[in-house]
Order: structure tokens, then C-alpha cells, then sequence
């Protein structure tokens, strides 16, 4: 089936800390589920988001077995790829650093993670300092991406002028033309156009106004959280608090990407129980204390003995080390929608022979504004000879243009023959 196939890529200067946040979300612990993505390149990760599963207002929390992810207590977690796109130095669109190529990656992100070091024990290009101001980063990142989209653009600028007044085009048409290699759909043009209301005609742009698009177009294509990590470092609360107030608490996470892996492994090894995403664990003190007495956990290069007091203090003063509230904040800037697609809509079980049988096997994170057609295709590429309605809870039919929204997102596809198609063992 095809499913949730979102990515959130992590950017950042060197040593930000991506891919430890990478680390950190995709290490998973405890009985993480499998996912659905057939090949995960070297920088690419899996990570959950999470979201409520419907098997706890019906009762069936016992009976959930998702075929992807996990759910725990009526919470779901669906798989979410994420990339590390390393290599962003200030003149990366001139071509410095690894320049174009890594650029090139963003191309098939749909929601930009930008890990900052919030300690300012790192410069620009990632090399050890004190005293750097972290907001600089957030500052020239984003300059970075516009620069390479606008000198793009700008470069053929003419060209593009010419061609859209001798197609007769109109401006959607045109720049829809430009930014479809970012993978962006007309909608998105439409969407932004739409907000600046420009006056004059695409053929009378200046170069101002060419910006003014770019800077439209990458709010809308490339939303973006600032997730501000190393926060278990001494200098980064006043960091914080300025960058909080200045770019808004909506867009800002803070992590300690380095606290999370940290948990994680001393759950992994068993010293201490840990539930992800949270502040709660609980030690199994003696070994602890011998492991922190040491001074150095031998499971964990490089985690040393102050390390349990930062995790201490995260935990204490952020609640959590922020790590799965950065990927839940990063696919709600997408604002999907969790939809279930069963084959018995009155027992949401998915038809499969009892050995795998529970309720809500899976669970597809589909963008707004999708239709049931539209989500029929996701679940069965190959309904379109067969498609016969849809049903939602309680036998509900919904109309093939309906929009896929939280109220009827437990839905079934019946084929014109009248059987249930709600999953298949194709999926
Ligand atoms: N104290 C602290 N250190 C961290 C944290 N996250 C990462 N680090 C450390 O920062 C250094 C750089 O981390 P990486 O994850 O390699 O950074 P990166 O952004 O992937 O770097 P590049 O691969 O060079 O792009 C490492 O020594 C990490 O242990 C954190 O939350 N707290």
C-alpha cells in the first residue's frame, strides 16, 4: 500500500547535531514496528509521528496491530521518512561546501527541519567557538535556499519572460512551468499567487518582485521548524529565549538530540526503562551508579558522567528532550490527515487470515484536501475498474469527491460488485 510518504529533511551547518537528532528518532527501543519504505538510503531515517488511534474510542486498543509503526495506549506512531542533508555552509548556493548537490536533495523534501546548535560552541561552518550567536544561522540557511532558488530563476529570467508572452500563459502557468523540478504542484503556485495579489503582469516583474515570489514560494513549498538543539549545554537558555522571541514559540522546538540517544541506549542495554518522546524513566539505580560512578558508559562512546546530570536537567526544566515533538511539529506544518482504510467497517479489521488479524492495520497520512477517489487510489492503485462506492463508520456513504477529513477518516471501498476492498494482502 502506498502510505505516509512524507520526508522530513534535517538541515543545518556541520555539527549542528543532525544526524544525531537522526540518531536519536530512528534508534528506536522499544518494539518498534517496521516500515513501509522499500529502500532507506545511507542518510535517510525512519521516524514516527504520532498521532490518536482511533482503536481507543472504540475500545480496541488490545485488538490494534498496525502493519507499520507501533501503537501504544492509543497512540499511534506511523512511519515518516526523514533525510540528513549535510554539507549547508554559508555560500553553499555559490557552490562552497558541497554546495549544489546538497541543494539538490531538498528538492524532494515536503517540511524543512533546521537544526541549530542553540550553544553557540560552534561557528558558521560548524567549527568549535564560543559566544557564536546561533539566530545567524537561521538567518543565512534560509538566504541559502532562496539565493539558489532566485539565481535559478533569475539567470533565465529573460527566456522565461519571452516564452510566457508568446504561450500566452498565465503567471500560475508560467512559474508552475519553473518550480514543478522542486516538486511543486500547480495548487501550491495558485495557493501563493493567490495571497500576494500582485498587480502587475508577470512580463513586468522586477527583480524585487522576482524575490518577493521566491520568498512566497518557499514559505508555501518548504515550511520550515527551527529546532533549537544541544539545549543541555550551558550558554544555550539565553540563546533560546532570544531566538523564542524573535522567529515565535509555533515554529521553534528545542532538542537535545545527544540527551535522547543517550536515554535510548541505557534503555536498549536495560538500565533504565524509558518511554520515548517523554520524561519518564525510571533507573535500576545500583548499576546506574556504578555505570555513572565510572564516569564513562562503556555502551555509549563518548557519553560521559555529566551527561546523566544534563539528561537530568533537560528532562527537569523542558519535560522532554524534544526530539518527537520536533517530528511531530515538522508534519503538522504538512497538516495531514490520518485515514484508515478497512475492509470491515463495522469491526475495522482489514480481512486477513486470523494469524495477522486485529483492527486499523493501517493508517495512510494523506494531505489536505484529498479526495475518497483520490484515497482509493492510494490504498488500490488499481481500483479505477472496480471502484463502487465508499462507507464510513456507521455505513455512512461518502461521495467520491468528499474530502478525506478527521470525521469520516475510517472508510471502506466497495467494488462495483459490492465486496469490501478496505486493505489487501497486496498492500
Ligand atoms: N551536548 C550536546 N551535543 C550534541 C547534541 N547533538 C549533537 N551533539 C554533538 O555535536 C557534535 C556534532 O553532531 P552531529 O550529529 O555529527 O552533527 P551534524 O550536524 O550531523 O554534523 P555534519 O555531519 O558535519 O553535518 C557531536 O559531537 C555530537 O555528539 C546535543 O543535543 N547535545
Amino acid at each position: 500500500m502506498s502510505t505516509s510518504d512524507f520526508l522530513i529533511a534535517c538541515v543545518g551547518k556541520p555539527s549542528a547535531g543532525k544526524s544525531s537528532f537522526l540518531n536519536a528518532v530512528t534508534d528506536a527501543t522499544a518494539k518498534v514496528g517496521n516500515y513501509p519504505f522499500t529502500t532507506i538510503k545511507p542518510n535517510h531515517g525512519v521516524a514516527y509521528y504520532p498521532t490518536a488511534c482511533p482503536c481507543k474510542r472504540f475500545g480496541k486498543t488490545d485488538q490494534c496491530r498496525p502493519r507499520y509503526g507501533r501503537c501504544m495506549d492509543g497512540t499511534r506512531y506511523v512511519p515518516v521518512r526523514m533525510l540528513d542533508v549535510a554539507g549547508l555552509v554559508p555560500g553553499a548556493s555559490e557552490g562552497l561546501g558541497l554546495g549544489n548537490q546538497f541543494l539538490d536533495d531538498l528538492r524532494t523534501a515536503d517540511v524543512l527541519m533546521h537544526v541549530v546548535d542553540a550553544s553557540g560552541t560552534t561557528d558558521a561552518n560548524g567549527k568549535a567557538t564560543k559566544g557564536y550567536d546561533p539566530s545567524r544561522d537561521i538567518e543565512w540557511l534560509r538566504q541559502e535556499i532562496h539565493s539558489w532558488i532566485f539565481n535559478n530563476l533569475w539567470k533565465r529570467w529573460p527566456g522565461i519572460v519571452r516564452r510566457h508572452l508568446a504561450t500566452k500563459s498565465t503567471s500560475i502557468e508560467t512559474l508552475h512551468a519553473q518550480f514543478s523540478g522542486y516538486g511543486t504542484p500547480q495548487t501550491v503556485v495558485a495557493r501563493f499567487m493567490d495571497r500576494m495579489a500582485l498587480a502587475e503582469p508577470l512580463d513586468a516583474w522586477d527583480e524585487a518582485t522576482v524575490h518577493q515570489v521566491v520568498d512566497h514560494f518557499l514559505d508555501e513549498r518548504f515550511p520550515t521548524i527551527i529546532v533549537l538543539n544541544k539545549i543541555d549545554l550551558p550558554d544555550a537558555d539565553l540563546n533560546v529565549a532570544k531566538i523564542m522571541k524573535k522567529y515565535g514559540e509555533d515554529k521553534v522546538v528545542l532538542t537535545s538530540a545527544l540527551g535522547e540517544c543517550f536515554l535510548r541506549k541505557m534503555h536498549k542495554a536495560g538500565y533504565i526503562r524509558y518511554r520515548e518522546g517523554t520524561d519518564e524513566y525510571d533507573t535500576k539505580d545500583e548499576l546506574v551508579c556504578i555505570i555513572f560512578r565510572v564516569g564513562l558508559c562503556s555502551l555509549c562512546d563518548g557519553v560521559h558522567l555529566t551527561d546523566h546530570t544534563r539528561v537530568d536537567l533537560v528532562l527537569y526544566r523542558y519535560g522532554s528532550t524534544g526530539v518527537q515533538e520536533a517530528v511531530q511539529h515538522a508534519v503538522d506544518q504538512l497538516h495531514v490527515i490520518p485515514a484508515y482504510p478497512v475492509r470491515n467497517i463495522n469491526n475495522f479489521t482489514s480481512g486477513e487470515p486470523s494469524r495477522q488479524s486485529g483492527v486499523f492495520r493501517d493508517c495512510i497520512l494523506v494531505r489536505p484536501n484529498t479526495t475518497v477517489r483520490q484515497f482509493a487510489r492510494l490504498v488500490h492503485p488499481d481500483i479505477e475498474r472496480h471502484y463502487g462506492h465508499a462507507e464510513t463508520v456507521g455505513g455512512l456513504q461518502l461521495g467520491e469527491s468528499d474530502t478525506v477529513s478527521t470525521s469520516n477518516n475510517i472508510i471502506t471501498f466497495k467494488t462495483v460488485q459490492g465486496t469490501g476492498t478496505g486493505t489487501n494482502a497486496t498492500n
